[in-house]
Parts: C-alpha cells; structure tokens; sequence
C-alpha cells in the first residue's frame, strides 16, 4: 500500500500555479495498480482517494501511522468503494458483498478490517476508494446502480444529456459526512455541470472513468473569475477545494463519481456561477 500526502493551496497561490504545479496538487493520476493499493491522503476535507486492484490474492486496507494514526484505517473514518472493473468481493469484517461493475458499498466507521478480492484475475475488480473522518457509526450498505436515486439532465442539444446516480446518498444510505454517487452522460454528449456552481460548504472529489485511450476531460477549476483547466485521461481523480468552480467537457462522453465531505450533506447545496461571471 503506498500513500502520497497533498497539502491545501490557498487561491491567491494557485492563480502563480503552471501546469505542473496545477496537476501535481490537483490531479491524481495514478489510482491502480494490479495486486496493490494506491492511495492519496488529501489535506482536503482529510480525503484518502485511491484504488484497489486485486488479481490473486486478495489487498487488504491497512491503517498508516503517518497520516491516519489510529490502529484501524476505519476506527474514526467512513469508505464509500465503486467498483469500476470486472467483479470482485469486499469483506468486511470477514463479512463478503459482491460488487459487480458499478455497485457501491458504504463502509461504516469501526469496521476493523477491510479486504478486497476478484473473481477472476483475468478480470480484476478495480475499487474505487474514497475516504472521510467520521464522528458516528452507520451501517454498511451495498448499493447498486438500481437502487440509487435518479435525475436525468440536460438534452442532446446542449451536448449535456446524462443521468445521475445519487448512491450514497441521504435517501439512499445513512452516513456522517460522505455523499458520492456516479454521473454518466450519453452516447454524443460532452458537458457535465455547465452551467457551473462552485460549493463552497463542501469539498469534492471526482473520478473519470469511460474515457477511451484517445479522449481527454477537460476540467475546470479555480475560482470563477479565474479560472484553470486540467487535461483528465481515463481513471485520474481531481481534488476540488471548496472555492473551485466545478464543470467539465470531454472530447467524448464519458462517467464520472463526484464525491463529497464538508459542513453538510445536502446534495443540493451548490452555488451557480453565472456565465458572464466566468473568466
Ligand atoms: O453533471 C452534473 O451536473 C453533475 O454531475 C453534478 C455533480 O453531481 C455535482 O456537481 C456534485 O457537486
Ligand atoms: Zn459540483
């Protein structure tokens, strides 16, 4: 298991940010591995993002003294995990649920251990992780793309039309402070989010996925009157600090997991940028 730690960046720095800059702070590009854990510690909201692919032998979810302390990786944390691979089991406290690509388990706060496996290594599951502090104990839920709440957006005109999945989600799963859920736009539609919204009760994290080889998200970022892009391929994860606008255009459709922590978990609490307030 590795752990790379990113810091917090005030506005006023990352207007000096270059590419580099932007994508070391902002962009986790690497979020699997076969037969390892990847994760990121985030000085965000105390976000841990990372994958997990399995092929033999089953990974298990290790604590890390540097940057979580606590014996257990879930004794003050909740896990919400999406499987965007081929199928696989999370056992959770040697309790197995079967994910199957694009299912999500929540994971509750206390749970001492957590081991992921696949199916077949041919076909590795590949867990999407997301992590938050948590103050309470909820139940562990196994949530399925059927059982999410749906809203359907946009329109083929406007090269928006995509649905999301709110899975955990309020009506949907009982947590501390983690909401996620999956955004999947149609077949010719591009934009996710536009017009945009910044949150700034909340930080997010999003993972692109669907993306083919020759395609790339743009996604914007920064503050609304000065705002930034990062070219996103496939499976890369953004770090969203709390005063960035939040939008993004693909050169092909694509699906991404929002995920969210902060002073709420109310999906709806979102700020509307008006476009000719954007820059
Ligand atoms: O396409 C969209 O619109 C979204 O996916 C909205 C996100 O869920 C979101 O903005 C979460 O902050
Ligand atoms: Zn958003």
């Amino acid at each position: 298991m590795t752990i790379d730690v990113r810091h917090v960046c005030h506005p006023d720095a990352v207007k000096g940010f270059d590419t580099d800059a932007l994508r070391r702070h902002f962009l986790i590009e690497n979020l699997f591995s076969p037969g390892k854990i990847l994760l990121t510690y985030s000085h965000i909201e105390r976000f841990i993002v990372g994958g997990a692919c399995p092929t033999d032998a089953p990974l298990e979810l290790q604590s890390d003294k540097a940057t979580i302390g606590s014996p257990n990786f879930l004794d003050r944390r909740e896990l919400g995990v999406f499987n965007v691979g081929g199928p696989g089991k999370v056992e959770v406290d040697g309790i197995a649920y079967a994910l199957k690509s694009r299912d999500a388990l929540y994971i509750a706060k206390e749970t001492e251990t957590v081991r992921f496996r696949s199916d077949s290594a041919s076909d590795p599951a590949r867990f999407y992780l997301l992590s938050t502090p948590a103050h309470a104990r909820y139940d562990t839920k196994l949530v399925s793309a059927a059982d999410a709440r749906k809203m359907e957006l946009g329109a083929q005109e406007t090269a928006n039309k995509r649905t999301i999945y709110q899975m955990i989600h309020p009506d949907v799963c009982t947590t501390s402070q983690l909401v996620m859920g999956m955004t999947q736009l149609e077949p010719g539609n591009i934009w996710n989010t536009m017009p945009s919204h910044v949150h700034d009760r909340r930080s997010e994290v999003y993972f692109y996925f669907d993306v083919p080889d020759s395609a790339r998200v743009i996604h914007l970022m920064g503050e609304p009157s000065e705002t930034r892009h990062l070219v996103v391929a496939n499976e890369q994860a953004i770090l969203s600090p709390p005063w960035s606008v939040h939008s993004g255009v693909g050169t092909s459709a694509y699906t991404f997991i929002w995920g969210m922590g902060g002073d709420n978990i109310d999906y709806t609490d979102m700020d509307p940028v008006p476009m000719e307030a954007l820059r």
